[in-house]
C-alpha cells in the first residue's frame, strides 16, 4: 500500500540486468516454486517476485484466505486429501491469471493434477535442501501439520525420500542452502535466465 502521494508517484524500481533477463523468459508463464517444507519456497519466492517486478501469491496463504481456517485447522478439520483438492482448485486459479510469481505447499508438485498443471502454465524451480538444512529451518516452527509427529526429523527424512524424484521433474534445481537469502534469490534468476539462452541456441 502506498504510504504517501510521493509514493504513488514513484515508478517501480527498475530491474537489475539479471532480473531482466529472467522475466523476458519467463514471458506470459508463471514462475511456480516447489519443494519441500522449510526449502524457501514462501521466502525466496516474495524476493524472487520483487526483483522480477511481478505479483507473489503463496497458496498456502491463498488457501487460508478463501477457507478461513488455517493449514492446521483444515488438516484436522477435513483431513489431508480435501486439503490436496482444495490446493489444486487454487492452483488452477492462481495459474491462469499469470504471470506471476507462485509459491507452493511442499505437497502441492507432488499431487498429479497438481504437477500437470504446473507444468503446462509455468517454469518450475525445485529449491532443494539437505535434510540438516531443512531441519534446522523447521524445528522451531509449529504451523505444519505433517510434522506433528513422534519422529518429525524422521518424518522429514522419509518425505525427502518419497519425494525428491518427483520434485527432480521440475524446470530448474536451485540448491537452498546456509547463505544469504539474496545469494539463492540471485541463483534463481541466473538459472532462468541460464535456461533461456539454453533455449535459444
Ligand atoms: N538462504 C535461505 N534461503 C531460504 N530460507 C532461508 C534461508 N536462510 C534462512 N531461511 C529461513 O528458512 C525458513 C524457510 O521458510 P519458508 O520460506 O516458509 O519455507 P517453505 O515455504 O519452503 O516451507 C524461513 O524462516 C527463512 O527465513
Ligand atoms: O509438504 C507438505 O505436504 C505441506 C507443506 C506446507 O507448506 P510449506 O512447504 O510451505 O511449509 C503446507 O502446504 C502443508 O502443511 C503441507
Ligand atoms: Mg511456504
Amino acid at each position: 500500500m502506498p504510504n504517501s502521494m510521493t509514493d504513488l508517484l514513484k515508478s517501480p524500481p527498475a530491474r537489475t540486468p539479471l532480473a531482466e533477463q529472467a522475466r523476458l523468459a519467463i514471458g506470459r508463464r508463471n514462475l511456480v516454486f516447489v519443494g519441500l517444507m522449510g526449502a524457501g519456497k514462501s521466502v525466496i519466492g516474495r524476493m524472487v517476485a520483487q526483483q522480477l517486478s511481478l505479483p507473489f501469491m503463496d497458496t498456502d496463504a491463498e488457501i487460508e484466505r478463501v477457507s478461513r481456517m488455517t493449514i492446521s485447522e483444515l488438516f484436522a478439520s477435513y483431513g489431508e486429501v480435501e486439503f490436496r483438492a482444495l490446493e489444486t482448485r487454487v492452483m488452477e486459479r492462481l495459474l491462469k491469471g499469470g504471470p506471476r510469481v507462485i509459491s507452493t505447499g511442499g505437497g502441492a508438485f507432488i499431487n498429479e493434477r497438481t504437477r500437470a498443471a504446473i507444468k503446462r502454465d509455468g517454469v518450475s524451480v525445485w529449491l532443494r535442501a539437505d535434510l540438516e538444512v531443512l531441519w534446522e529451518r523447521v524445528c522451531r516452527r509449529e504451523h505444519r501439520p505433517l510434522l506433528k509427529t513422534e519422529n518429525p526429523k524422521q518424518t522429514l527424512e522419509n518425505l525427502m525420500n518419497q519425494r525428491y524424484p518427483i520434485y527432480a521433474e521440475a524446470d530448474l534445481t536451485v540448491e537452498s542452502r546456509d547463505v544469504r537469502k539474496e545469494t539463492v534469490t540471485a541463483e534463481v534468476l541466473a538459472a532462468i535466465a541460464a535456461m533461456a539462452e539454453g533455449q535459444e541456441k
